[in-house]
């Protein structure tokens, strides 16, 4: 794959650059109020939240210090494993903070699942989860969550963060990829 591969690629676009920056907005100002004079951490994972979290800390009036882990669910295929491994822990103590995770997806929900349920561990005061999209039709648990852009249908959905084998994580759109990139 070279790099003049872009929109051209996507079977159509779900949300535009504009309707993104909208959305964040629009979480940024919920998370503002809920979150005001509590001692706050922001946890992105590590690669796909990259976008949400510069866009959407960006958009937030309050101070917010953040943190990344790295996990690693997926290998190199879309299917989730389930099986999550910490490739990149966190460098901040837990204890007595309100912890706030900040994902691109939850699509099986198993990565944030195992996730919410190693931070709870470490002591905060609470750990909730702010995610842009989430696919309801392909949840195999049940995870309760904050803060959600849009629910969308079961399709493998790319840019603003997300990949297909590490491209088109720079597109500033959110769109499903055309059948011939998988050929
Ligand atoms: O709900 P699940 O089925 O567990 O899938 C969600 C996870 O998959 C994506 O990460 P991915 O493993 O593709 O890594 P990346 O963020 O580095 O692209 C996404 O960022 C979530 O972490
Ligand atoms: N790029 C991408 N990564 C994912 N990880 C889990 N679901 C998806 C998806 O639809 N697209």
């Amino acid at each position: 794959m070279k790099a003049e591969h872009v929109e051209s690629d996507l079977t159509h676009v779900l949300f535009t650059k504009e309707e993104i920056a909208q959305k964040i907005e629009e979480l940024a100002e919920q998370i503002d109020r809920d979150y005001e004079g509590r001692d706050v951490l922001l946890v992105g994972v590590l690669k796909g939240a990259v976008m949400v979290m510069a866009d959407l800390t960006r958009a937030l009036k309050g101070q917010y210090p953040m943190d990344w882990m790295a996990v690693s669910s997926y290998g190199s295929g879309t299917k989730s494993s389930g099986v999550v491994r910490i490739l990149k822990d966190l460098d901040t103590d837990l204890h007595g903070k309100d912890v706030l995770i900040v994902e691109d997806i939850i699509d099986s929900g198993l990565t944030l699942s195992w996730l919410r349920t190693n931070l709870e561990s470490r002591g905060p005061k609470s750990v909730e989860i702010c995610a842009l999209l989430r696919k309801p039709d392909a949840a195999k648990t049940s995870i309760d969550v904050k803060y959600v852009g849009w629910d969308i249908p079961n399709e493998f959905v790319v840019g603003y963060g997300l990949d297909f084998a590490e491209h088109y994580r720079n597109l500033e759109c959110i769109g499903t990829l055309a059948p011939h990139v998988y050929e």
